[in-house]
């Protein structure tokens, strides 16, 4: 299978490059950039004897042509406008930003621009891959989920699914390393900003916050409002969502990690912890894994459900690439069976 990369020399679009290099099925047919016809290696030299192929200008005809899949690893704006070009082209897309996750309506309350089409937006399937295998496996046209909703959502989804918890107390307390921004610079994300401190923000207003809920309304249509907080980390790679939920019902530790792991032994990339060990960032770095631990407190009836992801791997490139397998009906873990870098 062909593939492309549009958004090529992004955070997210060099790390796609890492996974596709290597993956036994895709072979990269070309990779695009507004930087034009550039080798890869002046912009990234560490693909040097790696890889000797030229950024190309943005032709959705011509990737169209000679593609099966393309990787939109662009900004949201500029990704919806891409789709558009691509949409009843006999190419399989995959978004890996917001445009195509929500209604039209919801996206500009919270993107604050102007949304696809929905006849576009509602083509799209959303590509949280554990959770909607199915679907994935029949669509042309993939919303790919945002990192925090990524370790948020399969950190919550079994015991929201089961209805064991009180739709009203969900709290997600996230926190992401600044390559989750992107490479372009910005205050908060320089190295004077970001080095020993620890910042919150978009408070209450994140547009991670109605993907989350739209999801979980899918599991359980009583779910009310998320509270929902980010943090900058002063790391590179790495995310973590700690999340809060008070039980219906007295639950021990050791029977939630039981239905976990009932409900994600199926699934190679969701490792579920042992009770009292809660995992880091740093134990899925550069892997596609999500590793969550678990622990209910009697004390207060409430749990807490800790999950890990690499934002770059599981939370963009990792799962684009997963569920381009799905779409091509391979092993969902085809050239992902990445062992996490340690230390
Ligand atoms: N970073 C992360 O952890 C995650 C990111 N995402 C989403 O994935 C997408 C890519 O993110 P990320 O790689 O971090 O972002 P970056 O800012 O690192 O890269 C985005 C790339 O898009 C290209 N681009 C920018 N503006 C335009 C334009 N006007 N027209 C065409 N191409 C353009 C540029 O690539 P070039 O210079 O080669 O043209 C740029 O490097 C975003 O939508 C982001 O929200 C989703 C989950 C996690
Ligand atoms: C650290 C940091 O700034 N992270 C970004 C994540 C952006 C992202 O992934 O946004 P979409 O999934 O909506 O495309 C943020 O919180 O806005």
């Amino acid at each position: 299978m062909k593939v492309s990369i549009i958004g090529t020399t992004g955070y997210g679009g060099v790390e796609l490059l890492r996974i596709l290099k290597q993956h036994p099925k895709f072979k990269i047919q070309s990779i695009h950039s507004t930087k034009g016809e550039t080798p890869i290696t002046e912009e990234y030299p560490h693909f040097y004897h790696l890889m000797d192929i030229n950024l190309q200008k943005i032709d959705p005809e011509y990737i169209a042509d000679q593609s099966d899949i393309v990787f939109l690893a662009t900004p949201s704006g500029v990704s919806g406008k891409l789709v558009s070009e691509f949409i009843n082209k006999n190419i399989k897309v995959i978004d890996l930003s917001g445009d195509l996750r929500l209604p039209a309506r919801k996206y500009k309350e919270w993107y604050k621009h102007e949304s696809v089409h929905e006849s576009i937006s509602e083509k799209a399937v959303y590509g949280l891959s554990e959770w909607n295998k199915e679907e994935i496996k029949d669509s042309m046209l993939i919303a790919n989920p945002g990192c925090y909703p990524t370790a948020s959502l399969l950190s919550l989804a079994p015991v929201t699914k089961a209805g064991l918890i009180d739709p009203f107390s969900i709290v997600i307390d996230a926190k992401s390393g600044v390559s989750g921004a992107g490479k372009s610079l910005s205050r908060n994300t320089s190295f004077a900003e970001a080095n020993e401190n620890l910042r919150v923000y978009k408070v209450n207003e994140h547009q991670h916050i109605p993907e989350i809920e739209q999801q979980l309304l899918q599991w359980n249509k009583d779910i009310g409002p998320v509270t929902f907080t980010t943090h900058l980390l002063p790391i590179t790679r790495g995310m973590m969502t700690t999340s809060y939920v008070q039980l219906k019902e007295d639950h021990s530790t050791g029977q939630l990690i039981e239905l976990y792991k009932e409900v994600y032994n199926q699934h190679p990339f969701i490792r579920i912890r042992p009770e009292n060990t809660f995992p880091s960032v740093k134990e899925v770095a550069g892997s596609n894994y999500c590793d969550i631990g678990l622990h209910a407190d009697c004390r207060t009836g409430r749990l807490t459900i800790i999950a890990v992801i690499d934002n770059l791997m599981k939370g963009a490139a990792g799962q684009a690439v997963q569920n381009a397998n799905i779409m091509c009906n391979f092993e969902e873990t085809m050239g992902l069976d990445f062992v996490p870098i340690y230390p």
